[in-house]
């Protein structure tokens, strides 16, 4: 059929410095990892489970979430690779998603202050869906605002910026076509 689900998410942690005297094994920093719904959707509705793989020396460095909020506190000093592996309610043996994110405490300069966000914007996608996954993915629904933070990003923003860029590179390889 050709027919095919997307569904928009954003990924990524925030951070805040804790106050000093920094708290057991130097700790500097109360940070989160998640993974959330663009649109705010319970997505526990076509996700069987979302890991969050920390640095290997923290405790038990594999966290699972099995409903919303899919996220994972901790203290910590460094910034480190996190992966997050989402496993959707398919054929049990399929594999799941995996996403990379860079764990960032420290926010580059010019920015100061204690609290800092960095998050990206994907999209899950299901090819050639069964009558049951459309089910599925097609009766998620919204959330109630107080399980899972508001975005921070302005993802709106960028896409205007970033589609601007776009057609100003566009434009300017037109032009240079045109010179020859
Ligand atoms: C890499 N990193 N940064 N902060 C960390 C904290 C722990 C647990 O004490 C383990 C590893 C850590």
């Amino acid at each position: 059929k050709g027919k095919f689900l997307v569904k928009p998410i954003v990924y990524g942690n925030n951070a805040r410095k804790l106050p000093l005297p920094i708290d057991k094994e130097g700790h500097t920093h109360r940070w989160c990892v998640y993974l959330k719904s663009y649109n705010n959707e319970d997505m526990s509705a076509y996700i069987k489970k979302v890991t969050f793989k920390l640095h290997e020396t923290y405790p038990t460095p594999t966290r699972v979430c099995t409903e919303p909020p899919y996220k994972v506190t901790e203290t910590g000093w460094g910034e480190f690779e996190v992966v997050i592996k989402i496993f959707l309610h398919d054929s049990s043996d399929s594999r799941p998603i995996v996403l990379t994110h860079l764990l960032k405490l420290f926010p580059p300069p010019p920015h100061t202050g204690e609290y800092w966000v960095s998050e990206s914007y994907d999209e899950l996608i299901y090819g050639e869906p069964t009558e049951e996954i459309c089910q599925r993915w097609e009766s998620a629904r919204k959330l109630p605002p107080s399980v899972c933070e508001p975005i921070e990003t302005d993802f709106e923003a960028k896409r205007v910026k970033t589609l601007e860029s776009l057609i100003k590179a566009k434009n300017w390889v037109r032009a240079d076509i045109e010179d020859y």
